[in-house]
């Protein structure tokens, strides 16, 4: 069998299309969604995330906002940039790209955030409303995840879905709502034991650790659906996390890299932008 690939590139451009349509209504009440993006230092990987990020602003019809500063800002600085944020009605959505200098602190940024403009859902109150199904910002890649999973219409109901990798933007939350929609979840992470005979039990997997071609045909049951979330760069060429190549042959469905969740990631921050701006009415 050769997996059927899930294409998120595809599914980022039809949604992409739906969404132009939803701000030329939103115009006509001279709404215009606006995204703040907070790029510190000079990280080529994060330089080039956010260039997407706004590229994908400008093809939709959503004003952003790039603010950069150098690696030397402080806290206290990026705080008040934040603060300034959320004052102001031209913005709709504030997300600071990941990861920041060690000498600030990650959470006090994201709490910091007013949690109507936190558009990655990172944000303490919108985790907990994730977590008790209320409705909120959900967090870009996992909610780009389940729309790639319900756009193929797997059925998600009963299945056990294995997650590894357990970090607060992808794994905790993408195992949190497949666990919403009805899945049974299993976690694993650097400490588990025998990981190989959780991953064969997978009817969903989902790999999220930032390790080249770590999950092998080996670790994966016929049939599985296999989504992966991993971005690495070897020898200049992108790869993700599973070992495509042997996993296609046995996976039901498979996501690649290039072109799987990565596009969706954008298209949801999109998605969670536009949400907020409606929120203005
Ligand atoms: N496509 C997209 O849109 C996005 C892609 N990514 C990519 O996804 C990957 C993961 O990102 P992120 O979650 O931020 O990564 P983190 O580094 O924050 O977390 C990695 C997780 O993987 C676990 N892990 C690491 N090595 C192993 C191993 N050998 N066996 C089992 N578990 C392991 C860690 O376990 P422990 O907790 O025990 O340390 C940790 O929970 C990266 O490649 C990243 O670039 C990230 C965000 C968006
Ligand atoms: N506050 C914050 N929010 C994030 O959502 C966030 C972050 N920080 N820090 C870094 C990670 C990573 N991330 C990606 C987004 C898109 C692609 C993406 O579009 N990837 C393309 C390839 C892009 C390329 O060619 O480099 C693809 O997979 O096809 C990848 C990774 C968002 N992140
Ligand atoms: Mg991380």
């Amino acid at each position: 069998m050769s997996a059927t690939l899930l294409n998120g590139k595809e599914l980022a451009a039809k949604k992409r299309e739906q969404m132009k349509s939803k701000i030329e209504q939103l115009a006509v009440e001279n709404i215009t969604p606006g995204l703040a993006v907070i790029l510190i230092g000079d990280n080529a990987a994060s330089q080039s995330y956010v260039r997407g990020k706004q590229k994908a602003c400008a093809e939709v019809g959503i004003y952003s906002e790039l603010i950069e500063r150098p690696d030397s800002i402080t806290e206290q600085e990026l705080l008040v940039e934040i603060d300034r944020l959320n004052e102001d009605p031209a913005i709709d959505g504030i997300l600071v790209q990941l990861p920041i200098p060690a000498h600030i602190s990650e959470q006090a940024v994201i709490e910091r955030i007013a949690p109507n403009k936190d558009v990655d859902g990172f944000h303490p109150i919108n985790i907990g409303k994730m977590m008790t199904g209320e409705k909120t910002f959900l967090p870009c890649t996992p909610y780009g995840v389940v729309e790639m999973l319900k756009e193929a219409s797997i059925d998600l109901e009963g299945k056990h879905a294995v997650i590894v990798g357990r970090s607060n933007i992808v794994g905790k939350p993408v195992g949190q709502l497949l666990l919403n929609e009805n899945a049974t979840v299993t976690y694993c992470h650097s400490r588990t034991k025998d990981m190989r005979n959780l991953t064969t039990q997978a009817d969903i997997l989902i790999v999220a650790i930032g390790r080249p071609k770590f999950v092998t045909a080996e670790d994966v049951k016929e049939g599985a659906v296999v989504v992966d979330v991993g971005i690495n760069r070897v020898d200049g060429k992108l790869c993700g996390d599973v070992d495509f190549d042997g996993v296609k042959e046995k996976a039901s469905y498979l996501t690649p890299v290039p072109g799987g969740v990565g596009p969706m990631t954008i298209t949801m921050l999109l998605e969670n932008t536009i949400q907020s701006a409606e929120s203005r009415k």
